[in-house]
């Protein structure tokens, strides 16, 4: 399941691939590239390769004709009352994607080891084509993938306002659907020469994808994976989750004891709670069979509601959230209630939509400045 293609014009230098291509036509060594990428990172604020020194004067032309800092642009940013801020970002096209940076502050927990950290939500894709029925992204349809380079602006704003340490692939977007994109991402920003960060604080999140769960094993074993399963039989499943019908659960389930077996990671089992759809006793003590076998943690997430005519389910009560925790610690399985953040600006998980008709409209974003955010 590709990409539609869409046509992009500048090239952005974050886009490794391209940059590697070119370099490789004009017979510039390849330790040209490695060298240009620790630059950019340890410079990401000049925003600019212009003073790099020692550089060959043929590479660097290449760069300066073929290539931008950032092809995309940060046109608004938001900010909850819990800290939490969305970024509304336009990419080359006119498109645009939205990210969230999102806090987590544990430094006052009982044993005083907690610490301030930062967690980036990014999007892959112009919406998505999965149309979970559910989800506020699935409503948009497919408009587009994002590139490498893309995904790594998104990082790169993101910097300007805060130091992250974590990235979830939980924005727009699916991203085992734009796998070779998400992939050559990932790849710079783990690699300990460039962006360096942890693969352990690195969570893909999919709603299923099977023929690719096992390449994520093979290329990012100690990266963690998150699994948006939502109901514990396929009859359920598939009424929720349309590709359900394709990609089945029981296929699933075997595919996600190969990847355990791989790895030898936990992973996160997303359980989004729907009011009286898939939240009563029955489902969480069949999911409390179904994850038997399974080393995991499961999130429960109370559905995030959304303004969209389309969608018309509730969210869960508080005691049948409580309860559904409760049965499955009966069968000891370890899980949490996921905070939702960012709630105040519709910038949690499933919310992010981006209406391309009221594009430059967009009264729901209000212009906070980004050199105040950075601040804090
Ligand atoms: C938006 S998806 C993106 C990643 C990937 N496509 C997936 O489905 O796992 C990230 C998570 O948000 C959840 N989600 C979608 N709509 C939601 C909503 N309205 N409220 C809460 N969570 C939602 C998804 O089920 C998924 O677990
Ligand atoms: S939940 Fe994930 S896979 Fe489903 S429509 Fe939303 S972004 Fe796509």
């Amino acid at each position: 399941m590709s990409s539609r293609k869409r046509k992009l014009e500048q090239n952005s230098i974050w886009d490794r691939t391209k940059v590697e291509n070119l370099f490789s036509k004009n017979e510039i060594k390849s330790i040209h590239i490695d060298k240009l990428y620790k630059y950019l990172v340890r410079n990401v604020k000049q925003k600019s390769w212009a003073n790099m020194k020692d550089y060959p004067k043929a590479a660097m032309k290449l760069l300066n004709e073929n290539f931008e800092f950032c092809t995309s642009k940060v046109l608004g940013a938001q900010e909850a009352e819990d800290g939490t801020t969305k970024l509304l970002v336009e990419l080359q096209d006119g498109s645009q994607i939205e990210e969230v940076i999102m806090y987590y502050d544990t430094r006052n927990n009982e044993k005083g080891t907690g610490r301030r950290r930062a967690t980036l939500c990014v999007s892959c894709q112009i919406g998505c084509q999965m149309a979970c029925t559910f989800c506020a992204t699935g409503t948009m349809g497919l408009k587009g993938s994002l590139t490498e380079g893309e995904i790594i602006e998104q990082f790169v704003h993101a910097l300007d306002i805060a130091d992250i340490s974590n990235i979830v692939f939980m924005g727009m977007g699916e991203p085992l659907n734009n796998y070779n994109n998400v992939k050559a991402a990932l790849k710079m920003l783990t690699d300990s020469r460039f962006f360096a960060l942890q693969n352990s604080h690195i969570t893909l999140s999919t709603v299923g994808v099977i023929p690719r769960i096992m390449t994520f094993a093979e290329d990012f074993p100690k990266c963690n994976l998150a699994l948006s399963l939502h109901a514990p039989n396929q009859e359920l499943r598939k009424r929720i989750i349309p590709t359900a019908k394709g990609y089945k659960l029981d296929k699933l389930m075997n595919t996600i004891k190969q990847y355990q077996e791989k790895t030898k990671n936990a992973i996160f089992i997303e359980y989004l709670l729907l009011h009286k759809i898939n939240d009563t006793e029955k489902e969480a003590r069949e999911l409390g069979e179904l994850l038997k076998d399974i080393k995991c943690t499961v999130n429960l997430i109370p559905w995030n509601s959304i303004e969209s005519p389309s969608i018309n389910y509730k969210s869960p009560l508080h005691e049948d959230i409580i309860k559904f925790k409760e049965i499955l610690k009966e069968y000891d399985i370890p899980s949490t209630i996921r905070q939702s953040k960012g709630n105040d600006i519709a910038g949690a998980c499933g919310q992010l939509v981006v209406d391309q008709s009221k594009q430059g409209k967009n009264k729901k974003i209000k212009i906070v400045d980004i050199e105040d955010l950075s601040k804090k």
